[in-house]
């Protein structure tokens, strides 16, 4: 067992949002619509158009498509991060369109981030340690679990990294200061846009593993955006297929990637990287 497993967070203080019961999926998303406005052409288009999907507590869901199908439109509308959507969104059992704003405050830092660029998801001015002081200071007691060398440490950095800035970070390094930031919310879902494409390809393993790991002892589900199968494959039990917007099949990595049912999926999976294992197999 690795060593982060072995100290799990069990700690639920500084949630004061009731627990959802354990059947409750962490999320659950039934037939959302989010529109953008074309910024040449001025036209409103469908960039998702009718999708459903369901994350439980723990699981990990892969959502693929080729660039502009509306990924990351999806997963950020899902988790009421991004423009607003028509559909019913319930996050942690609460309908995000019912909910006020000091509720929906409280649910935030239920969902953490970990985007494909890290160093632009760091404050450049910035140090690690003052990035952690601030979060801290937004949630007391969220945060109060472990300390700042504990917490770097869970994301195999040393304590001479807390006073670097982001740019005397290498990529991996900055990634895994982006986790350990993640980590330290103790969220219920991780989303991952890409987490890995923006890196040195001797990097992306680790940093995969330890994304996995994170997700394992914080006991959240994860939403992994991914136009890599192989980083699919290797961390995803779900996937769902995104074509223009809609989602054009799902299931089991195992059966979507083994014996795809849809042509556009078929197309998809062979232009793909990471898409020639299947025919290995
Ligand atoms: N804020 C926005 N305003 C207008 N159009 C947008 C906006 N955000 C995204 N789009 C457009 O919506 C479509 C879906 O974009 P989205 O970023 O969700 O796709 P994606 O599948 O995540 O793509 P990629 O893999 O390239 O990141 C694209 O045509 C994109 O240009």
């Amino acid at each position: 067992m690795s060593e982060i497993l072995e100290t799990e967070v069990s700690a639920d203080h500084g949630r004061r949002l009731r627990a959802p019961e354990e059947s409750t999926p962490v999320l659950d998303v039934d037939d959302l619509v989010v529109e953008h406005r074309n910024r040449t052409t001025g036209e409103v288009f469908r960039a998702v158009d009718g999708v459903s999907l369901r994350i439980d507590a723990g699981e990990s869901v892969a959502v693929v498509g080729e660039s502009g199908s509306g990924k990351t439109t999806l997963a950020m509308a899902a988790t009421g991060l991004g423009v607003r959507g028509s559909g019913d969104i319930q996050l942690l059992g609460h309908s995000l369109a019912s909910i006020g704003r000091r509720q929906l405050r409280e649910l935030r830092p239920e969902v953490q981030v970990v985007f494909q660029d890290p160093h632009g998801s760091l404050d450049p001015r910035q140090s690690v340690r003052s990035g952690l002081r601030e979060l801290r200071g937004l949630q007391r007691e969220r945060t109060s679990w472990i300390d700042d060398d504990g917490l770097l440490d869970r994301v195999r950095l040393t304590p001479d990294m807390l006073d670097r800035y982001p740019h005397q970070l290498s990529g991996g390094q900055a990634q895994r200061v982006c986790i350990a930031r993640a980590l330290l919310m103790r969220p219920r879902l991780i989303v991952a846009d890409e987490p890995t494409s923006g890196l040195d390809v001797s990097v992306q393993a680790d940093v995969l593993k330890l994304l996995q790991e994170t997700q394992a002892s914080t006991g959240a589900a994860l939403l992994m955006i991914s136009h890599d199968l192989a980083v699919v494959r290797s961390v995803c039990d779900s996937v769902h297929v995104m074509f223009r917007g809609k989602v054009v099949e799902s299931g089991p990595c195992e059966t979507v990637f083994k014996n795809p049912t849809n042509e556009y999926t078929r197309e998809l999976l062979d232009a793909m990287p990471g898409a020639r294992w299947r025919a290995r197999r």
